[in-house]
């Protein structure tokens, strides 16, 4: 089992409540082993680039495992990638995703896998998103898939069909108790393939059809082909984490179906009504106007797109924080706006904190501590949070109270607008608390500059140099009242996608046009 260097006793504030999928209610959580939190999230589908949507799920994941990390807990992360076995439709029909992109893109699937493994890796590490302590790759586990699959046709719990080996939904309890439907509700359909015993039935492994060669397929018992894409996250949770675990997640679509099949799985093999994980969480999805955004609609939004236009990626997760992961978040350039000017009014005033309260030795073991994890970083945290007087500790109850109440986000940001503009604490306090909450948050606040704010997009006809020589000859005029020549400069900038901002408050001169 992987596992990172256990952790010292640690403290843990107020109790940590989290929202269970599979009892629809919140629970206390406590955790199985004190000294290391076990997680498991299900990771993308590498034959895309990942949309803003896909990456709501992981800035989800990442601030479920920074609050366990700020709270004390040590953590131990696995993610996968999925490079095979994600059909084109949940429901077990339709071909491979990765597949079929590599066809459309005629490229080999692997040379799919690794660029789009390696976008969604930048993605993340833009979002300031914490790599996980393992990524593990589903195409490197095909013979523990293999002998698990085998495992579970010993004990009874699948069928073989032409198409391949398939798993017995009537053979362990409880089928579906996460989607909360009744079996005959599943979405599955028992006309998909011939001789499907149940809807709900899934294939665990799918044989490649006579005379076919997939790009894509190993030998097995049941003949050359590749693994079902709900055995890969059994397989790999249980080989790194064990059988039962703390906490699953993934995105809300994940609890009809790829959550249902895994706990099954999971059930069968450990001959046991436990599910697998203790907690399964879910993202609500991030929707647009035609709803869930989603790669099978075409012309998605990607977060290489925003930056293209001169959005700085922590404005997004920003916005992610700004609603709570179980709601729906409507995307908007309005709302993405909205949230870049609050980010740049957070960082202007830890700038002007900075500027007032002069030297600060601690910071630099509190940028160390970001990169640091579990009860490193909650040691970090009391050492930062040491000298903080009543008024200071009672915000910081307050923020892990908020984040303790299923990660309420949209409740512990406005503390941290409290805390940088409280009157009763000098600049130094201030400033400790705003590094303390941003190891939960992940805003990169303390130490991100000011000027990478503002990126140019990607199509920007003016450079940087330009647009502010443009200002100076702007400004010339206005001093001289020429008032002619200083409109005619902004029609200028505006004509090259640039707006002027006379007299922001935020002391931004100008931005880009979204
Ligand atoms: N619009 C969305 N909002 C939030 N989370 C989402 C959204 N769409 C997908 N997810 C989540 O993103 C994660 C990665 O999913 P994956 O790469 O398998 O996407 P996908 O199912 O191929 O995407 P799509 O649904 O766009 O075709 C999963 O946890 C999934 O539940
Ligand atoms: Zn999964």
């Amino acid at each position: 089992m992987f596992s990172e260097p256990s952790a010292p006793e640690a403290s843990h504030g107020a109790p940590l409540v989290l929202f269970n999928s599979l009892t629809r209610a919140t629970e206390e959580f406590r955790p199985i082993d004190p000294a290391m939190v076990r997680l498991y999230s299900c990771g993308p589908t590498v034959y895309n680039f990942a949309h803003l949507g896909n990456l709501r799920a992981y800035v989800f994941t990442d601030t479920l495992r920074r609050t366990l990390n700020w709270k004390g807990w040590a953590t131990t992360h696995v993610i996968n990638i999925t490079d095979v076995g994600h059909l084109t439709s949940d429901a077990d029909a339709g071909e491979d995703k990765m597949e079929a992109a590599a066809q459309a893109q005629s490229r080999s699937i692997w040379d799919v896998a690794a660029f789009y493994t390696d976008a969604f890796k930048a993605d993340l590490s833009a979002l300031n998103v914490m790599s996980p302590s393992l990524w593990s790759v589903a195409t490197d586990h095909i013979q523990d898939m293999i002998a698990f699959a085998t495992a579970l046709e010993a004990r009874g719990s699948t069928y073989r069909l032409d198409g391949g080996l398939y798993f017995d939904t009537t053979t362990v309890p409880d089928y579906g108790r996460l989607a909360g439907s009744r079996p005959d509700e599943t979405i599955g359909r028992i006309a998909d393939v011939e001789g499907k015993r149940h809807p709900a039935d899934f294939a665990i492994w799918r044989s490649s059809p006579p005379g076919v060669v997939r790009q894509m397929e190993w030998q097995s018992p049941w003949g050359p082909g590749a693994p079902g894409w709900h055995l890969e996250c059994s397989v790999m949770s249980l080989k790194y984490l064990g059988a039962q675990f703390d906490i699953h997640t993934g995105g809300i679509d994940h609890r009809e179906i790829h959550h249902c099949n895994e706990i099954a799985q999971n059930q069968a093999y450990n001959d046991s009504a436990a599910t697998g994980a203790n907690l399964w969480l879910h993202n609500n999805f991030l929707v647009d106007r035609d709803g869930k955004m989603s790669k099978s609609k075409g012309g998605f939004a990607t977060l290489s797109g925003l930056q293209d236009r001169g959005v700085h990626p922590l404005a997004y997760r920003l916005l992610c924080l700004s609603s709570h992961y179980r709601s729906e978040l409507e995307f908007s350039t309005d709302a993405l706006a909205a949230a870049l000017v609050r980010l740049k009014r957070l960082v202007l005033a830890i700038g002007q904190l900075k500027d007032k309260a002069g030297p600060l030795p601690w910071l630099l073991p509190a940028l160390e501590m970001t990169a640091t994890r579990g009860a490193s970083l909650a040691f970090q945290r009391a050492t930062i949070e040491a000298p903080l007087g009543d008024k200071a500790r009672a915000l910081v109850e307050a923020f892990d109270a908020a984040l303790s109440a299923d990660l309420m986000t949209p409740q512990a940001l406005p503390l941290l607008d409290e805390a940088l503009t409280m009157k009763s604490l000098d600049a130094e306090e201030r400033l400790r608390i705003a590094a303390s909450f941003d190891m939960a948050l992940g805003l990169n606040l303390m130490t991100v500059d000011r000027r990478a704010l503002a990126p140019r997009p990607a199509a920007a006809i003016l450079t940087a140099e330009q647009v502010e020589a443009v200002l100076d000859r702007r400004r010339t005029a206005r001093e001289t009242k020429d008032y002619g020549t200083s409109d005619a400069l902004r029609d200028e900038l505006v004509a090259g996608g640039v707006d002027v901002m006379d007299g922001d408050a935020l002391r931004w001169e100008w931005r880009p046009l979204l």
